[in-house]
């Protein structure tokens, strides 16, 4: 697991953002800085993949350069994950995308809530790197839905999960749920509220992002 907020970076000042109630108003801001984490993210991320040695050929002479062997499938929960997708896909511009509507549905008698899925789209997964991502890991079920929805697709060779805040909660259900993905986090908040949400987290990321739905 590799957690932003454990190396003081750049990446801090784009989550204080994020998180702060005054700066948040600006939803322009709150997109972009979905977008540059999501591209602090891709390069952190593309530190752990497989490399060519590839020939560049210059006006000088030729340069041995190393360069991603397989662009990864960038898959992304609608809606607040948009932005922050568009800042992967700014570094691997080749990558390939996976689309999926999850949401947090009626609540169940026990008053939790159910994971509600009506759109999937993905290209063939086997044997690729995907990142799986989700602004907010909360209690880490819809992730783990859509991990589960995915696999008809194909089984990746690596999957890692790229999230921006995470509960300690959604942690630990992600690495006992799913131990086979690797975990990517800007930073890991104190606990989930009564209504799953991560405190002091930085409120409802879609509606920030979006616009308040009804
Ligand atoms: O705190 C949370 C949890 C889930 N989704 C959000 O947008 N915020």
């Amino acid at each position: 697991m590799f957690v932003f907020a454990d190396h003081p970076s750049i990446a801090d000042q784009f989550i204080a953002e994020l998180r702060d109630v005054t700066i948040q108003k600006d939803s322009m801001r709150f997109r972009r800085n979905l977008e540059r984490l999501g591209e602090l993210m891709a390069y952190e991320i593309s530190k752990s993949m497989l490399f060519q040695m590839v020939k560049v050929q210059t006006p000088l002479g030729v340069a041995p350069t190393p360069l991603i062997k397989h662009p990864p499938v960038l898959a992304t929960i609608l809606r607040a994950s948009l932005p922050f997708h568009q800042g992967f896909l700014n570094y691997f511009d080749r990558a390939e995308n996976a689309f999926i509507g999850a949401y947090r549905g009626y609540p169940s008698v026990n008053e939790e809530f159910e994971v509600a899925m009506d759109y999937i789209s993905s290209p063939d997964l086997s044997g690729k790197t995907v990142i799986l991502m989700d602004p907010m890991l909360a209690t880490g079920r819809s992730l783990e839905k859509v991990y589960h929805a995915l696999l008809r697709f194909g089984t990746p060779a690596r999957t890692h999960i790229a999230a921006v805040l995470a509960s300690p909660e959604g942690v630990r259900y992600v690495q006992e749920k799913m131990p086979q993905c690797h975990l990517w986090l800007g930073a890991v908040d104190e606990r989930l509220d009564s209504h799953y949400y991560i405190v002091p987290g930085l409120g409802d990321a879609g509606d920030l992002a979006f616009g308040e739905k009804i």
